[in-house]
């Protein structure tokens, strides 16, 4: 099993301020889902809400004809945040995301962007928001062969209407942020795997689009491209804030780019949490049974393993911020050989001792700290 470091949670951006906040003083989400279904088959529209919405879907098949792709999933993209739809292959991820800017119409459900009613929109308003505030970034990049790099990344600006020297200017700024400069003139033929995939970056990041959908871009990529990829995912994330919905079938990658993962099966999402959440506590034997073989102690944070300090814990040992993983505290605990402290800035939360850490690497529940 390979080394997994999840992010830290992303704060809430500043560009998250220019939405309304909810009635409980959060920002209002990006994108709002509510009992969505996608259902493919004869007569499609009858199955959400009947009796057979609920058979299993060998069955639902069998008996309609139907694939229920989606089935009857709620949930909120909040601004800034990368959220990760994981499941294995035909869980329904891409037609989850497709059906985000109705690339994929679906059969029932609510769906909005920034309060906007999306199934609501005619032809000319769902090209704005698939051009200006969700674009898509695919496996199989799209990029034009006969083109230039620098030509590939001002396409969208040039549908846009852009003018040349502006849209120049502005690929040329997408090309330098993606690590590209000096392959401007190059023909995509004449790059790598990864390479093509930061111009399909590039060229979406162009758009300056609210949302970025990615539909597992990496996954054609070697593993070391792969990994290279994901910290430019992380580092763009990082200096801009941008949303991100992010598709994958693969548990390190969603741990690693994740603040927030929906995990799902057959059409449906069965657990949507925290990767702390997901891995420390799992919703049924399904989802145990996929972050089985995930290290402990490199997603799950001292969080799970604090107990008060005794007589002269307060003010010795090594500190530590509550997101420090069970993994660094053990590394201090075992250098300093006594507990070590857990700091909310100058707050003591806590103190984690060997004991309850290796509990929490073992799996075992630990008395007095949260679930
Ligand atoms: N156009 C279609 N017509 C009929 N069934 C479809 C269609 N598109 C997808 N499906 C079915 O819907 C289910 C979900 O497919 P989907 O492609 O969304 O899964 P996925 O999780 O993205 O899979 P993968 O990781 O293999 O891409 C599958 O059973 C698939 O066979």
């Amino acid at each position: 099993m390979t080394a997994i470091e999840t992010r830290p949670p992303t704060p809430t951006p500043a560009s998250a301020s220019a939405s309304a906040p909810g009635a409980d003083g959060t920002a209002a989400p990006v994108f709002s889902v509510r009992g969505l279904w996608k259902v493919f088959g004869p007569k499609a529209d009858r199955i959400p809400g009947s009796p057979a919405a609920d058979l299993p879907a060998e069955e639902l098949r069998r008996r309609t004809g139907c694939t229920a792709a989606v089935r009857d999933v709620s949930f909120d993209v909040r601004p800034g945040e990368v959220f990760v739809v994981m499941g294995l292959s035909g869980s329904g991820k891409s037609t989850l995301v497709r059906c985000l800017t109705r690339l994929i119409e679906p059969t029932s459900g609510t769906l909005h962007i920034d309060g906007e009613d999306v199934l609501a929109m005619d032809k000319a308003r769902l090209r704005e928001l698939r051009r200006h505030r969700a674009a898509m970034v695919f496996q199989h990049f799209g990029l034009l062969p006969h083109r230039s790099v620098i030509d590939n990344v001002a396409y969208g600006l040039e549908i846009q209407g852009v003018r040349k020297a502006e849209r120049r200017a502005k690929a040329a700024e997408m090309v330098a942020k993606v690590g590209l400069t000096g392959l401007e003139h190059r023909r995509p033929g004449q790059l790598s795997g990864g390479q093509q995939q930061r111009v399909g970056l590039a060229r979406a990041l162009a758009a300056d689009p609210e949302v970025l959908l990615f539909d597992e871009p990496f996954s054609a990529l070697d593993p070391l491209i792969r990994r290279d990829m994901q910290e430019e995912v992380i580092r763009l994330h990082r200096d801009e804030g941008r949303t991100m919905v992010f598709i994958t079938h693969d548990l390190s990658e969603a741990l690693r780019l994740g603040d927030r993962i929906a995990l799902m099966r057959d059409g449906g999402i069965v657990q949507l949490g925290t990767p702390e959440e997901i891995v420390g506590s799992p919703a049924d034997d399904y989802v145990r049974d996929f972050v089985r073989d995930v290290p402990r102690e490199q997603v799950l944070t001292v969080r799970n393993a604090l107990r008060a300090p005794e007589d002269g814990e307060r003010d010795s040992g090594p500190a530590l911020a509550p997101d420090a993983t069970i993994a660094a505290a053990i590394e201090a605990v075992a250098r300093s050989g006594g507990p070590a402290r857990i700091m909310d800035g100058p707050r003591l939360l806590g103190v984690v001792d060997h004991q309850r850490l290796l509990a929490v690497v073992a799996g075992l529940r630990v008395k007095g700290a949260p679930a």
